[in-house]
Formats: structure tokens, sequence, C-alpha cells
């Protein structure tokens, strides 16, 4: 079909100005609850509460990501994100008749290679089949996907947790994955308030997605939300999908219910693409806190689809789905079985090795997954498994820690406490990425050193970290010469010092005296105080013992 893509943006043009379908708005609004915590804790308090038979959540996620190709999954046209609308479409992506599909290598290896990582059973032959549903941006009226024979099956995701009363401790949970089908994402519909019309961007229209199903294995939002940001991490490190979710790569639905322990599943609810995990943990922990209400007043949970509004932090009810939805399924029938090989030595004769999908070659060329990453930062620098989770699950942190330790010869466990706990809380708080630490490595590297030769006091370098955050750009040595932050270590000064303060605690000075050493920690903390954190710590603790002994 020879249509040039101008012709085709013309069409669409012209069908994007004639669309204009009214969505009913999905403000259906219901009672406002209390937003509980995202901790599966809040679940266990509420268990505990009315024990013995507390309902408790449920969750399976169905997780679409974008398969990372630069073409669609049966066209040649270019994948992109930022493109202006209907400027990415091929006939087929606009469903024009007499076009039909082709598929696209680059995607099947890369459902392989997600299933290989997964831990799925590849199925050797997988099938198309169309999904019918009716939507402005879904111009065929049906969606090719894999319903009967998925690409892949049977895998496990392992994800981890921080739990424990100072969530340091690192709790590893599974999920199994059901299975994987390849099939085509849809256009997006832009909705015109102002003019209450519809408009039809079918840029998006046949890219090639991976939906991997999950088990309802999870309990609550945190969970789940571990659960999908290792999956991001997963891909990110495979390159099947760049999993960014803000920009609609990786997209979630969150199907939760409640029962009690031991008894059948309750009826679910699908909360749909969710864009991020924080929203993914909010929506779950309020539609299980929410389900948890309803079945307490007495009432039933309603199988439909809900939206979550980030906004009021509620799940609302979308009327699209309403009823029950048949789907029509029917086999493609313009697409042969997908067939790959295990290895090159079950090619069939005449097949070109180049052409054809090895599983083999797939799995030799996998690369390094976050978990073994952990693994290996914990055992190259001797730290704990709990930092090796965080420097991976934080972007960019790795790369951050190693061109800190490169510029500095602290050593690794010393400095991951300064990058885990000082720079992270710090990013933390203020909602920012690594990238944009205003304190660079070198930077930090610097102030380490000065640490480690004696130069500050180790109070004195976190002071010289909260000032160099404030005033960027500043170095450590600046800072500690502008504030004259440097070690007090004039001996006469430090007796003086000492002196003043065992001379105004006697009933410390006595405990001491009577063999609890561990006041002392208190007095070199009033010396510390006196000087703001600059004195030398091992002279001020022997000018001490000297003078409580
Ligand atoms: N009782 C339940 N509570 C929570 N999750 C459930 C329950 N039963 C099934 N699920 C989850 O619901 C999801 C069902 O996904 P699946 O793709 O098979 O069907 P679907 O949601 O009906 O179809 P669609 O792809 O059109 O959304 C799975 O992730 C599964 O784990
Ligand atoms: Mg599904
Ligand atoms: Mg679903």
């Amino acid at each position: 079909m020879a249509a040039s893509s101008v012709a085709v943006s013309e069409l669409l043009h012209n069908m994007n100005k004639q669309i204009s379908v009214l969505y009913p708005k999905a403000a259906c609004v219901i009672r406002r609850i209390s937003t509980p915590s995202s901790r599966c804790d809040s679940q266990l308090q509420l268990r505990a509460k009315s024990a013995p038979q507390q309902l408790v959540g449920v969750v399976g996620l169905e997780v679409h990501a974008q398969i990372n190709s630069k073409t669609k999954l049966f066209s040649g046209s270019p994948v992109g994100f930022s493109a202006p609308p209907n400027c990415l479409v091929s006939p087929f992506d606009a469903s024009l008749p007499g076009t039909l599909p082709v598929l696209n290598k680059r995607c099947v290896e890369a459902a392989v290679m997600t299933g290989l990582a997964l831990n799925c059973t590849i199925n050797k032959k997988s099938l198309f089949d169309r999904k019918h549903y009716f939507y402005a941006d879904l111009p065929a009226g049906y969606q090719i996907t894999q319903l009967r024979r998925p690409i892949a099956v049977d895998g496990m995701l392992t994800y981890s947790l921080l739990g424990g009363k100072k969530r340091s401790q690192v709790i590893r949970k599974t999920v199994t994955i059901k299975q994987i089908q390849l099939e085509q994402d849809s256009g997006k519909s832009l909705h015109d308030d102002l003019r209450s019309q519809t408009l039809i961007d079918l840029n998006r229209a046949g890219v090639g997605l991976m939906e991997l199903v999950m088990e309802p294995d999870m309990s609550c939002g945190e969970e789940a939300a571990a659960a999908v940001r290792e999956l991001q991490l997963i891909l990110q490190a495979l390159g099947t999908c760049h999993a960014n979710m803000s920009e609609g790569q990786l997209r979630v639905d969150a199907n939760v219910s409640v029962h009690k322990p031991g008894e059948p599943l309750g009826i679910r609810t699908e909360v749909k693409n969710i864009n991020s995990v924080r929203y993914l943990a909010r929506a779950i922990d309020y539609e299980i806190q929410r389900q948890t209400e309803v079945l307490q007043r007495g009432g039933t949970v309603q199988n439909e689809t809900r939206a979550y509004d980030s906004k009021s932090g509620e799940t609302i009810p979308m009327r699209d789905k309403e009823g029950l939805q048949d789907y029509r399924f029917m086999p493609e029938p313009n697409l042969p079985p997908v067939i790959v090989y295990e290895d090159n030595a079950s090619l069939p004769t005449g097949i070109d090795a180049c052409q054809a999908v090895v599983v083999q070659k797939i799995r030799a060329g996998l690369p390094e997954l976050p978990s073994v990453k952990r693994d290996r930062l914990v055992q190259t620098y001797g730290i704990l498994p709990e930092h090796g989770f965080t420097l991976v699950n934080e972007d960019g942190l790795v790369e951050y820690f190693e061109a800190v330790l490169k510029a500095t010869k602290k050593e690794p466990r010393k400095v991951i406490g300064w990058v885990t706990n000082e720079l992270v809380g710090r990013l933390k708080q203020q909602d920012m990425s690594v990238s944009q630490s205003p304190i660079s490595p070198s930077a930090l590297a610097e102030l380490l050193e000065l640490q480690e030769s004696g130069h500050i006091s180790s109070s004195v370098a976190k002071q010289v970290f909260q000032e160099m955050w404030r005033s960027s750009g500043k170095t450590a040595s600046q800072i500690i010469q502008e504030q004259d932050l440097g070690l007090v270590s004039d001996a006469t000064q430090l007796h003086n010092i000492c002196q003043k303060v065992v001379d105004s605690h006697p009933d410390e000075v006595h405990a001491i005296r009577n063999g609890n050493k561990k006041v002392l920690n208190k007095l070199m903390g009033l010396v510390q105080k006196e000087t703001k954190g600059r004195a030398d710590p091992v002279l001020v603790r022997a000018i001490l013992q000297e003078k409580t002994s």
C-alpha cells in the first residue's frame, strides 16, 4: 500500500475534526475515607485489632511495558514519544483497508529476553488473537494480542522490601508471572474539555507492548510498588523497555480484592493505568481499605474498573467498561504462529539463522540483573545488603558511589553511609534525583578526605555537608576555612574546656568513677557542644579519662 504518511496524517486530521466522542466524566463521587499508610504494617495493625478473621488485601498486577524498538509491532512506522500528533502512522496503524501486519522480530526477541530474565518458559510456538472492543483510539475495532498461547508463561519475579523496625532489613518476596503476551498499544484520545470533543493521536497505535500478567500473590501497595520497581530495573537492565512510568512506557493495572485468609478470593476491582510507583501503592491501599469498609458495612464489592485520582488520593469508578465485556476473541487470520527455536541446531533446513529467533543466543546475551548486581556490590565493597538494595534502587546511585570511591582513600564501608543516608535522605526530602544532587561525587570525596585525614571531626563533616548542599558550588575546604571549622587540637585549650565541663557535672564524674564508663560519652558531647563539634575527639577522650580517673 503506497499511501504516504503525509496523506495519512491529513486523513487523520480530518477524521479528528469529525470525531467528537463525548466521554462521560468518571466523576461518581464516593465518600471520602481515611487514606491508609502505604505500608503493609497498616494492614497487620488492622488485622490485629479485630482478629481472628480479619479481611486482608489480595493484589494481582497487569503491567504493560512498551517494547524498546525503533519500529512498531506490525508496521515499519517509527516509535517516538514527543512527535507531533499523527505523524508516526502507517496505513496499517490507521487500519486502512488492504493493509497487513508484518511481525517485528526485535519485539519477539525483547519478549523472549524478558521472559528468560523472569524465569519463564518460552513457548516455542505462540499465537496471535483478536480482542474486540470499540474505542475511537483503536481504529481496527480490535487489538492483536496473545490470548490462547502467549510467548512466555510460568515465570517468577523476586523482589525485596525494606522491613523491620528501622526499615533496614531486606525482606525477599516472590510473585508468579502467569504469562507475558505480545500485543499492540492503542492510540491516544486527547480530550478537549473546552470544545467538548475528543481528538485522536495514532502515533502510539501499534507500538509493541509486553503485557505481563502476575498472579494475585501480593497483599498491599508497598509489595506491589516494590515488585514494579524491581521489574522496572530488570527491563531497563535488559534494554527491552525504557520503563519510564511518567512517560507511559510502563503502565500498571492493579487488581485488588479482600478476603478472609483460607476463604476463596473476593471479587476484584481493577484500578487502571497507574503511572507512578508511589500512586500504585496509594491506590491499592485505598482500594483495600474501601473494600474492607464496604464489606464491614454489609455491602458487596462490584467487579468494576476504577481510576486513581492522585489529587484526592481516591479511586473512582470508570464508566467505560460497565457491564460484562464480550471481547469476541478470535484467532488472528493474517499472522502465522510465532515460532522460536531453542538453538541453532534445532533450526530446520532452509531457515536462515539471522532471520530466526534463537532462545539460546538471547540467553547468552542476558546482562547482569539487578539482584546479581546487588550481591556483587555487597561482596566487592563489604557493605550490608540493605545498602546494596538502596544503591541499585536509586537511579544513578551506584555510579555516584563508585565515583566517590575513586576519588578518596576512605573505605567503601565508611563511604556508603554518607551516600545512602546523608545524600539519599536529602534527595528524598526534596524529591530530587541523584543526577540533580548539588554535591558532586568529587566534592563529597574531598569532604570525606578532610575528615579521614583528621582536619575536621565527623560532626563537623555533617555540618559542612549541609552547608555544601545549601551553598552549592562551595567546596568543603572553602566552607571549613570561611567558618573556621577546623579541628581544635590545642591541648591547653581543650584541657580548659574539659575542666569546665568536669567541674560543672559532679554527678556524672561520680558515676564514671564508680565504673559507669558510658557517662564519659555525655561529657564528650558537652565538650563538643562547647566547641561546636570541632574538638579533636581522641584528645578530648584522653583528657576526660585522665580528669575523671
Ligand atoms: N480475586 C482477585 N483479587 C486480586 N487480583 C486478582 C483476583 N483474581 C485475579 N486477579 C488478577 O487479575 C488479573 C487478571 O488479568 P487478565 O489479563 O488475566 O484478565 P483481565 O483483567 O480480565 O483482562 P484485561 O487484560 O482485559 O484487563 C491478574 O493479574 C490476576 O492476578
Ligand atoms: Mg490483562
Ligand atoms: Mg485486566
